[in-house]
């Protein structure tokens, strides 16, 4: 579970409050125009910035002041999430092991999960030898092998074509169901890829000014939010 308390954070002149509870197991997709801070948001649920007042409780436990790896999170950003000097199977060891020597189990680990994000064998090639999606697989399974009972992406989808765009959306699904995960994933696509989750966050100017079921966003009362994210 994510609950905000009156997060305060500032950039300068550029104030941000969020107030949110997200229930263990939701699947929130955050939107909203460029700039109004959605990466922000995420990075304080991490703990990559800490709020200037305001509480952040993660799973019962106050975590306002905790460092990112203590905290029940993993996060995917857009981009760069591989080292390009190290080989898939080293890659994802680095979310359970930063020394790289791996015991049996946890190479066996590491195999089970490239089955189950589709890159059986994968473990020797190197990032500059895969396909964007399937780059982003990996840094998906380092996340996973970590255990942590909350995943943060960070739009890491938008380079790819729309197809591998949901069938990314499709693989994220099944695995918050297998692994019971509580998602926040911020999004620049409005399409039917909302249907894929329970909650749609709207964020403008530093605020979160819609969060209810993505459909909500069709009625009428809601028709200036659907403007400004450009449904007609
Ligand atoms: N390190 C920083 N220093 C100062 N201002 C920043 C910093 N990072 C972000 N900002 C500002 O904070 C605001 C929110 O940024 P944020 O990255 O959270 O927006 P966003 O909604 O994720 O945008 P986008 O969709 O373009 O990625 C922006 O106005 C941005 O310019």
């Amino acid at each position: 579970m994510i609950e905000l308390q009156k997060i305060e954070y500032h950039y300068n002149d550029f104030k941000m409050h969020f107030a949110l509870n997200i229930a263990a197991k939701e699947r929130v997709v955050i939107v909203g125009p460029s700039g109004a801070g959605k990466s922000t948001l995420l990075s304080l649920i991490a703990g990559f910035i800490f709020p200037n007042s305001g509480q952040i409780i993660l799973n019962q436990q106050n975590v306002t002041t905790t460092l990112p790896g203590k905290r029940p999170v993993s996060m995917l950003f857009q981009h760069n999430n591989l080292f390009s000097h190290l080989t898939v199977e080293q890659n994802i060891a680095l979310g359970i092991k930063p020394a790289l020597k791996l015991s049996r189990t946890e190479q066996t680990t590491i195999d089970d999960i490239l089955i189950r994000i589709g890159l059986e064998g994968f473990n020797q090639r190197y990032p500059e030898q895969l396909s964007g999606g399937q780059r982003q697989r990996v840094a998906l399974a380092r996340c996973l092998i970590q255990h942590r009972p909350i995943l943060l992406l960070d739009e890491p989808f938008s380079a790819l074509d729309q197809a591998l765009r949901f069938e990314m959306l499709a693989l994220v699904n099944q695995v918050c169901s297998e692994f019971n995960l509580t998602l926040m994933m911020v999004s620049h696509y409005l399409d039917d890829s909302l249907n894929h989750f329970s909650r749609c966050l709207v964020i403008e100017n530093g605020k979160i000014i819609f969060n209810a079921a993505p459909n909500h966003l069709k009625q009428n009362e809601n028709q200036r939010i659907a403007r400004l994210l450009g449904f007609r």
